[in-house]
């Protein structure tokens, strides 16, 4: 591969988004660091040069043009206020963004109004209230939000919340709707020509987040029970169906959706189908 230009990309140095986002890279091929106290690597062979930077400040960086793409969380991007765009979801670091307070103390958002709100992500809560034409005190505090209610300086908070085990640790729930579902994206610079190895970079991605939704499926199956099989088992582009040695039989291969896969199964086995394997993908590219 040509070395005269790398991609640069942003990737998470630690948080919740760092080992899963080094993880996508690795199986996309990537070399990633093996010491958490490397700043950036550079894999010439691969034409890209990896920079390690905290999740919040890599939409700036991709906005500003500096870095070619960025591994992030979609609430920091909407928070940043950059000129960066999400390009593709990558399917981890899944979380809700919520207004909570002391539960049963708040029910829902309209009570908002004159409150001292405490939060990180200070952009998309004033987004929000803007939109709704509702007045508040918003705080920024850099972390540990949960913590402000019980020491007075906020009535309500605006936080991440995924498994909720932190909120019911301070004594806290959530009211009102999800303000935003994030999960962790790819994101460039807003407008921007797509630089050399990008769309390398793109399918290598594309690549692991099929093999990890997809697996393969082969079945053996009576040749008269076939065209109803296949409607089961379209794959991507067609299945592939083969002769058996056993004379009236075919196998056929596909890929189906990992989701659902065991349900695809029993309604195979009761059209008749035998030998009905799955397999892992581990790469692949469409
Ligand atoms: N418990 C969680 N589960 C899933 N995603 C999370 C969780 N906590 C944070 N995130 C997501 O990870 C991204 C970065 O948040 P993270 O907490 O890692 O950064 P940070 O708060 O700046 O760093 P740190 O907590 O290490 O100081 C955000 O997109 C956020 O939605
Ligand atoms: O719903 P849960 O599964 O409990 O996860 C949500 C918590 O995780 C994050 O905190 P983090 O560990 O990043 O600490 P921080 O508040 O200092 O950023 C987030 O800010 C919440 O506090
Ligand atoms: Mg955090």
């Amino acid at each position: 591969m040509s070395t005269d230009k790398l991609l640069r990309i942003a990737v998470p140095n630690k948080g919740a988004l760092s080992v899963a986002a080094s993880e996508i890279l690795r199986e996309a091929g990537y070399r990633q660091r093996s010491d958490s106290k490397e700043l950036a690597l550079t894999d010439t062979e691969n034409g890209v040069e990896f920079f390690y930077l905290r999740p919040r400040d890599i939409a700036l960086y991709v906005g500003e043009g500096t870095l070619d793409v960025g591994i992030t969380g979609r609430d920091l991007l909407r928070d940043s206020g950059a000129q960066a765009d999400e390009v593709t979801s990558l399917g981890f670091g899944r979380s809700r963004f919520h207004f909570a307070g002391p539960a049963g103390k708040y029910s829902s958002l309209e009570e908002l109004a004159g409150l001292r709100i405490a939060t990180s992500y200070t952009g998309v809560v004033r987004q929000f209230l803007d939109a709704r034409g509702i007045e508040a005190t918003v705080t920024r505090l850099d972390g540990a939000v949960e913590t402000s209610i019980q020491l007075g300086v906020a009535d309500v908070i605006a936080d991440v919340v995924e498994t909720g085990s932190t909120l019911r640790a301070a004594g806290l729930a959530t009211f009102g709707e999800v303000i935003l579902e994030s999960e962790a994206v790819l994101i460039n610079r807003a407008g921007a020509d797509k630089p050399a190895g990008y769309e390398t970079f793109m399918r290598r991605l594309e690549g692991v987040l099929v093999a990890r939704s997809y697996v393969m499926m082969d079945y053996d199956i009576k040749s008269e029970h076939v065209s109803a099989a296949v409607l089961l088992t379209p794959g991507i582009e067609s299945p592939t169906v083969s002769q058996l040695h056993r004379e009236g039989w075919v196998a056929v291969r596909a890929m189906v959706p990992r989701a659902g896969a065991q349900r695809l199964m029993d309604e195979l086995y009761d059209l008749g189908a035998r030998g009905i394997l799955l397999t892992d993908i581990h790469a692949c590219r469409l």
